[in-house]
């Protein structure tokens, strides 16, 4: 409450708010952020690292377009057709960071769950982005303040976690480390109501709040398949009819990326050895060697080939 009434103190007049944003990463939640920021009226450049790859992005993005514009727009063809015409003009593609950063109020990192890459990343942002740009990352679970030290802008650093489908999930969680200035911090917030989503404060801790009650409850699903005592078929169905969850846990998984979910694991058992809720899981790290990363990859703990639907 003390914090809620001391960001009150700022008011974001409307020539300072964000509106051109750089989103890095243009994998499953950098493409899902790029969109949402440009249904709604924010002006947006994608990065990745290779044409291919923003070829796919695009794609994506307009296929789940598609998906929202039908249901917006459903006896209205011509202005569903508009609307994503409208939204991917708003989207520029490209690999060139430098420029994509030159005139940008706010960078959204979405790229591999790695310190180290994003370290590299955030040290090259640091140099070519103006002195007003306000840095995010979409960690799902590396300390944001670990992420933030090697800028010269910590006081114009945060969390911004978005969540996957980006399209459809209305959550966001903001996050400020100790240094984060309030007016930066006030502008995230700005910012995630004008992205349509709900907004909740976080403090830099593991997991911030979703993750830190999502990871030991995927954690002990997996434990309980690798006990034998009950298939993932039937675990995620328990979930779902006898929990009200919208995926069960295997689902889920394969939806994140078992990449994704091997590294958060992964990281988090190095900083907490001896915590027992995230000791590795041997199953993951297999199937993560043998290429099978879930949906993304055609195979996880299901099967997402053509030839199997
Ligand atoms: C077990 C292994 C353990 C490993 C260790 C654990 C590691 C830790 C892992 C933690 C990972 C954290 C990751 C991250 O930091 C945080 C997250 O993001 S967590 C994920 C949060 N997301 C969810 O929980 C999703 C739950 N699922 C759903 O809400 C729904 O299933 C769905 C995705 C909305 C899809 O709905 P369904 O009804 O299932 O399927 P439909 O296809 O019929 O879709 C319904 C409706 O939605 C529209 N839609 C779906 N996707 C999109 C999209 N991408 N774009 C646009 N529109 C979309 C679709 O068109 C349908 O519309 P309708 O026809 O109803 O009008
Ligand atoms: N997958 C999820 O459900 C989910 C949900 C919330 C947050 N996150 C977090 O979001 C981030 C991205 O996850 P994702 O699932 O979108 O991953 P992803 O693997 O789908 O996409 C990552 C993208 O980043 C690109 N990339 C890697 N290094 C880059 C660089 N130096 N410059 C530009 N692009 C680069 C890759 O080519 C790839 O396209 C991670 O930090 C993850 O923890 C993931």
């Amino acid at each position: 409450m003390a914090q809620l009434t001391q960001v009150s103190r700022f008011s974001t007049s409307a020539a300072n708010m964000i509106k051109k944003i750089t989103v890095i990463g243009g994998g499953l939640m950098g493409s899902g952020i790029a969109q949402v920021a440009a249904t709604t009226g924010h002006k947006v450049t994608m990065v990745d690292t290779s044409e291919d790859i923003l070829q796919k992005s695009v794609k994506s993005i307009q296929a789940s377009l598609a998906r929202v514009g039908k249901k917006k727009f459903a006896n209205d063809e011509a202005a569903g057709k508009k609307f994503l015409e409208d939204a991917l003009s708003h989207i520029k593609p490209t690999v060139n960071i430098k420029e994509a950063v030159k005139d940008t109020d706010l960078v959204i990192e979405a790229i591999v769950e790695n310190m180290d890459v994003k370290h590299k990343l955030f040290r090259e942002l640091d140099q070519a982005a103006p002195q007003h740009t306000i840095f995010a990352s979409n960690t799902s679970s590396l300390p944001i303040g670990k992420i933030a030290e090697v800028t010269s802008r910590k006081d114009r650093f945060g969390g911004l976690h978005f969540f996957n489908p980006v399209p459809m999930m209305k959550l966001l969680e903001v996050i400020r480390i100790p240094e984060t200035s309030d007016e930066t911090y006030k502008k995230l917030l700005e910012f995630g109501k004008a992205m349509g989503k709900h907004t909740v404060e976080c403090k830099d801790t593991p997991g911030f709040i979703v993750n830190r009650l999502l990871v030991p409850y995927m954690m002990e699903a997996t434990r309980m398949l690798e006990r034998g005592d009950a298939s993932a078929q039937d675990i995620d169905s328990a979930m779902k009819l006898g929990a009200g969850y919208p995926m069960g846990p295997f689902e889920l998984a394969d939806y994140v990326g078992l990449d994704t979910c091997m590294f958060i694991i992964d990281g988090w058992h190095k900083d907490y050895p001896e915590n027992p809720l995230f000791k590795p899981v041997p199953l993951l790290q297999k199937m993560v060697a043998d290429g099978k990363l879930g949906r993304k990859s055609g195979e996880g703990f299901f099967n997402y080939k053509k030839s199997s639907m």
